[in-house]
């Protein structure tokens, strides 16, 4: 802890609550993400370890960048140094857009979507192993000084299985559960694509493509697939991957692969080179 000074909070993630830390060596802005492992059995604690250790292996400029990790054992605490990003997350960018009525254009939202798609590629294509982010939601990506999207923490969303301690704390509705997250079955990486469908969705017409007052009723309107087209403003194709991506059936949607290869987004990656 000695070799970082505390500037301030900057808000609770969707776990634990995540600081401004100036580092002594050099003055480099970060943050610190503290979670508190007091109240985890050792499966949750060796989980923890296996996440963590599987964020130092990740790097990839669409992905926050992991430096450190500090165990305090006395407070039960471990504070994972990542990469600040000044312009926060995106959940207050739809929130800023909504209140002011001033939406997204199209070319900055095709931008945001290829570098998610690009992030998620280097998950789910690492030849060390598939990783699932579990938790692609606005609040989980981030934007840096230049509006470059970072994918947030994730996998670590596993120790948030329904048994964690952590349960309590997926606080809200789960806007973003695909139709076999439902029915309980298993979780894969087409499920990742179903929630980043909601997600481009969400980031297009400023709310999610399912919404309920209660989690039965948000059920069935996920089970029966139906959304309300994005605004007209905006064109078919950017519709089109949206409703590929909320296909029910999960072999019916597309991989990381095939978005990467769509006109709208390899255009783009062209341009990035
Ligand atoms: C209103 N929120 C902010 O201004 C904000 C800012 C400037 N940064 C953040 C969050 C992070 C940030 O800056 N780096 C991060 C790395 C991992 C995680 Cl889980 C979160 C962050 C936030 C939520």
């Amino acid at each position: 802890m000695e070799n970082y000074e505390v500037i301030g909070d900057i808000g609770t993630g969707s776990f634990g609550s995540v600081t401004k830390i100036r580092r002594k060596t050099d003055g480099k802005i970060l943050v610190w993400k503290e979670i508190d492992y007091g109240e985890m059995n050792d499966k949750e604690k060796q989980q923890v370890v296996t996440e963590v250790n599987i964020l130092r292996e990740l790097h990839h400029p669409s992905i926050v960048r992991y430096y450190d990790r500090i165990i305090d054992k006395r407070a039960a605490k471990i504070f994972i140094v990542m990469e600040f990003c000044e312009n926060g997350d995106m959940s207050h960018v739809i929130r800023r857009c909504k209140r002011e009525n001033d939406p997204m254009p199209e070319d900055l939202i095709w931008k945001i979507f290829m570098q998610i798609v690009l992030a998620l590629y280097e998950c789910h294509k690492r030849k060390e192993g598939k990783i699932l982010h579990r938790d692609l939601k606005p609040a989980n990506i981030f934007l840096d000084a230049n509006m470059n999207v970072k994918l947030g923490d994730f996998g670590l969303s596993r120790v948030m299985g329904s048994e964690s301690v952590y349960a309590h704390t997926h606080v809200g509705t789960p806007y973003y559960m695909s139709p076999e997250q439902i029915v309980e079955s298993h979780y894969n990486e087409k499920s990742d694509i179903w929630s980043l469908g909601c997600l481009l969705y969400e980031i297009v017409a400023l709310s999610p493509p399912f919404e309920a007052t209660n989690k039965p009723q948000l059920e069935t309107k996920i089970r029966q697939g139906s959304f309300q087209r994005i605004p007209r403003t905006y064109s078919d194709e950017l519709q089109r991957v949206i409703s590929w991506m909320l296909c029910s059936e999960p072999s019916q949607r597309p991989d990381v692969e095939e978005l990467l290869n769509l006109p709208q987004v390899s255009l783009r990656l062209r341009e990035k080179r």
